[in-house]
């Protein structure tokens, strides 16, 4: 019997074991990243619009096909930084920081004890006070006097004239005195003001993505609002006549399943969707969703190809718009493209489209959008590639770069099965796609990978 992962790059419609294998997955570490490439000055946007329904996909793609890491740049290159805006902490998260976060108070505030003990003055044994003793959040504290001692809560201000905190662990109370077995040395267990940071400080440069950390420092910093750089509003339009929006298919009629999917993918790179519409197959309405929408970036999926019904590129033609990305030398996803529509009209500046098999979405949602989106929503790009190491060979295309769904194990990136261009099977287990070398990758060798979104 082979083993569960044997043929699966050459058998992609056969038996899947993709999800026994994510369910046993464990991340593998990561070598450095590798950056990407900047395209070199006749990689940049060569043609103009596209030429019309009727020719054969297969040649336009393979004379204008830019390959995947110029692609990649080429969109994070169009994504220029949208204007800022202010935001309630909690809607700051995800987005980057428009301006520097400086302190707006010492942290610590004051002198504040780092442990659950006594503040004692001087070295032991020293009086106790009596009373209950300084809790956090209490107000202004008398001072200290030498050779006395105080009870102190974790967090509590330090009263001046104070040595040292005694963790209560370390010292003893015998009628109302307390002895330690050796004295603290000055400071030990006070968090002393400003310790990590002044008011005014610096501590994250604008650009910083916010995380909830982030949002943590902030609030602890003093910030109730946050600068931060508008996310991109997106738009995506749903092409295909064939698509359900519900239900169980049948009679020829499919799922929508890039609709569903693509909600929450662009949200996690940094945009936020105004609006999901299925259009069908018609033209007409594809031109009216266009020339109506008030986002920064329509995303189409189907109709990038040359059938009877694939309108995308004669509508990007009609209206003048530039192809700066027109189609990728990767399988699949292939006829991907990425357009700028004409700056004198309102409306989306860009109109990213990605093919309608699902896996192909994927590649132009990992190659294309997630740049472009990132970009206007001043986000370093959210996966770097990085690389590891193929737990088996990988089958390449003899001319074309593959992307393949790979799972994290920890003996490297395992290749999954279901990774054909209509099939979720694979990616739906995937924590990234392997960009496999036209020919092919050895087994052990290493390959560049396109992290999946975290959630
Ligand atoms: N003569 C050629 N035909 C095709 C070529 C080619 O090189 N020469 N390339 C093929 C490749 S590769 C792809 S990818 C597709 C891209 O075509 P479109 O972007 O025009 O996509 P559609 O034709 O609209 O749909 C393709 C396929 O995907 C299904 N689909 C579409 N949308 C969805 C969705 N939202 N959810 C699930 N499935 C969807 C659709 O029913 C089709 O089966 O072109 C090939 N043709
Ligand atoms: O390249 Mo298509 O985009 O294989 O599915």
């Amino acid at each position: 019997m082979s083993s569960p992962l044997s043929n699966r790059l050459e058998d992609p419609d056969g038996f899947d074991d993709a999800l026994a294998l994510a369910n046993d997955a464990a991340v593998t570490s990561w070598p450095e990243p590798t950056p990407e490439p900047t395209p070199g000055p006749t990689a940049g946007p060569t043609r103009g619009p596209a030429t019309g329904p009727n020719r054969d996909p297969g040649s336009r793609d393979r004379a204008t096909a830019c390959d995947w890491a110029t692609a990649r740049a080429l969109a994070r290159r169009a994504g220029r930084p949208l204007d800022s805006v202010e935001l309630p902490l909690a809607e700051a998260v995800r987005h980057a920081l428009a301006e520097p976060l400086a302190a707006l108070t010492d942290l610590p505030g004051f002198d504040s004890s780092a442990m659950d003990g006594w503040a004692v003055a001087g070295p032991g044994p020293w009086v106790l006070e009596s009373g209950r003793g300084l809790l956090a959040g209490g107000g202004a504290v008398p001072p200290l006097g030498d050779g006395r001692a105080l009870a102190i809560a974790t967090g509590a201000r330090v009263p001046p004239g104070a040595t040292a905190v005694l963790r209560s662990e370390h010292g003893r109370v015998v009628d109302g005195r307390l002895s330690a077995g050796r004295a603290p040395a000055n400071g030990t267990d006070i968090r002393p003001r400003g310790q990590e940071c002044r008011s005014g400080d610096l501590l994250l440069p604008a650009g910083t993505a916010v995380t909830p950390a982030v949002l943590g420092l902030a609030a602890a910093a003093g910030y109730d609002t946050l600068r931060v750089t508008r996310r991109p509003r997106v738009e995506v339009l749903v092409l295909g006549a064939e698509l359900l929006g519900a239900g169980v298919p049948g009679g020829g009629l499919i799922r929508d399943a890039l609709g569903p999917l693509l909600t929450p993918w662009l949200a996690a790179v940094g945009a936020d969707v105004v609006a999901v519409r299925r259009l069908g197959d018609d033209g007409g309405r594809l031109a009216e969703a266009v020339a109506g929408s008030d986002a920064d970036v329509l995303l189409t999926t189907g109709g990038t190809a040359a059938g009877p019904v694939d309108h995308v590129r004669p509508l990007l033609a009609e209206r003048g718009a530039r192809l700066l990305v027109d189609g990728v030398a990767v399988r699949p996803g292939h006829p991907m493209l990425l357009a700028e529509l004409p700056a004198d009209t309102p409306g989306p500046r860009h109109l990213v489209g990605l093919p309608g098999n699902p896996l192909a979405a994927v590649s132009g949602l990992l190659l294309l959008a997630e740049p472009l989106l990132r970009g206007y929503a001043d986000l370093d790009p959210d996966a770097p590639p990085h690389s590891a190491r193929v737990t088996e060979a990988v089958t390449g295309h003899p001319r074309d770069t593959r992307l393949v769904p790979v799972a994290f194990t920890p003996k490297g990136a395992a290749p999954l099965r279901y990774h054909g261009p209509a099939m979720l099977r694979g990616v739906a287990a995937a924590d990234a796609l392997a960009v496999i070398p036209p020919g092919g990758a050895p087994s052990g060798s290493h390959v560049v990978l396109l992290r999946m979104p975290s959630p």
